[in-house]
């Protein structure tokens, strides 16, 4: 029998790199039609700061294996929506996940496929459980880089259609120096 070895690596507390993990990084214009306000969008577009970084540790896409990531998820609003991931529910969609919040702070909003939606804040030591069929995205409420890690199946795999094509049914913003959870106008049932 061929075993896999064992893997024991420290994350950077502080900027929430995994030493030899792959990282994908998403400028804002990899997030374009994702936030409502399209003039903000455009705006901003012309610095295309990186929203978010990924640092993950990925297997082979086998039922029973498990892969995890940071995400270091940057400060910052399009109009008065908070810089988030582009959030997706699993390929397969009954997969799980487990989020633990490291450093910053956010949030996680969740919807189940009919759009019904959920927000959980997060600070350092939160633990999040993404339970099967829910779609995730992480939002950023804070000043300084919101950080977590990730824990999933390595054959969850990642659907963004539907939430590239109609977002979530909840924007999180801004108003009045609060987090507030609005309804999303170009949410359509
Ligand atoms: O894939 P998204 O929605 O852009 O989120 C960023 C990353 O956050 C994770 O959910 C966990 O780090 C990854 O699976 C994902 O690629
Ligand atoms: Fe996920």
């Amino acid at each position: 029998m061929e075993y896999k070895n064992p893997l024991g690596v420290d994350i950077d507390l502080e900027t929430g790199v995994i030493p030899g993990a792959k990282k994908l990084v998403r400028r804002l214009s990899d997030l374009k039609g994702y936030f409502v306000d399209e003039k903000a969008y455009e705006e901003l577009l012309k610095e295309n700061p990186v929203v978010y970084e990924v640092y993950a540790i990925e297997q082979e896409e086998k039922d029973g294996d498990l892969n995890f990531a940071t995400t270091v998820l940057y400060p910052g609003k399009v109009g008065r929506e908070f810089f988030f991931t582009k959030g997706h529910y699993h390929s397969k969609a009954d997969r799980a996940e487990i989020y633990y919040g490291i450093k910053g702070r956010g949030g996680m909003l969740l919807q189940t496929p009919e759009g019904k939606a959920e927000w959980i804040e997060m600070k350092p030591g939160t633990v999040v459980y993404v339970p099967p069929y829910w779609a995730h995205r992480t939002v950023n409420t804070g000043d300084e880089p919101f950080i977590f890690l990730a824990v999933y199946p390595a054959d969850a795999g990642h659907d963004y259609g539907s939430i590239a094509e109609k977002g979530f049914s909840k924007l999180v913003v801004e108003e009045n120096g609060e987090v507030k959870l609005v309804d999303n106008p170009k949410w359509k049932e």
